[in-house]
């Protein structure tokens, strides 16, 4: 697997120490409110999992499942909704967790629902942001690190459903993805 990767963006230990920021940043911000973090699947399950674990808080813990890539490369903005929240977020202080920003369309369009579902508030919280791709604006509140053009996996992000289970990011051989 490894193999496949041009190049190591950011390893397991500079992953640990951003998220471990974050969490400080994020509590600090949310003391006193009712914080409901809203994972996206499939890609940002280990971002959750240790971002959760790094806010020392009360919280609850929801998930949704959109898919705009399937298994490509690019977005095509036709966001796919597979699960949505298991409660209305009304009320709570929503932060949605999302592994990565790219051409935004995915956030827009959460943000969008969750606005017109009556959450208290609604922020972002992407692990990494990659403003090259953008084609809608978004303005994720927390951003781990910037990434270049290209497409990155690893940490939770996939290409066509592999290299989620890598413990670093990196930047996918080109080739892999045909272009
Ligand atoms: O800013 P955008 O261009 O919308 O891209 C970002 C979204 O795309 C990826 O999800 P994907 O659709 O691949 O689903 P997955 O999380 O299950 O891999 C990624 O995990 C983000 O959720
Ligand atoms: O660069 C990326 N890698 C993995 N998933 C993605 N979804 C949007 N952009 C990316
Ligand atoms: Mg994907």
């Amino acid at each position: 697997m490894t193999e496949d990767i041009e190049q190591v963006l950011f390893t397991e230990e500079q992953i640990a120490a951003r998220v471990a920021e974050l969490g400080a940043r994020i509590r600090a911000d949310y003391a006193n409110r009712n914080l409901l973090l809203v994972g996206t699947l499939k890609g940002a399950f280990l971002f959750v999992a240790d971002l959760a674990r790094a806010v020392d808080l009360p919280l609850a813990v929801d998930f949704v499942s959109v898919s705009s890539y399937g298994d490509g490369v690019s977005s095509n903005g036709a966001i796919e909704v597979r699960k949505d929240l298991d409660q209305p977020p009304e009320g709570f202080d929503v932060l949605i967790v999302e592994d990565i920003v790219d051409s935004g369309h995915t956030l827009a369009f959460l943000q969008d629902e969750l606005r017109a579902q009556h959450a208290a508030s609604v922020e972002i919280c992407t692990l990494f942001d990659k403003p090259s791709g953008r084609a809608v604006p978004v303005e994720p509140k927390y951003i781990g690190f910037t990434v270049p053009d290209g497409f990155v996996v690893g940490y939770g992000m996939d290409y066509a459903e592999k290299y989620r289970n890598l413990p670093f990011v990196g930047l996918l051989r080109p080739e892999i993805y045909g272009a």
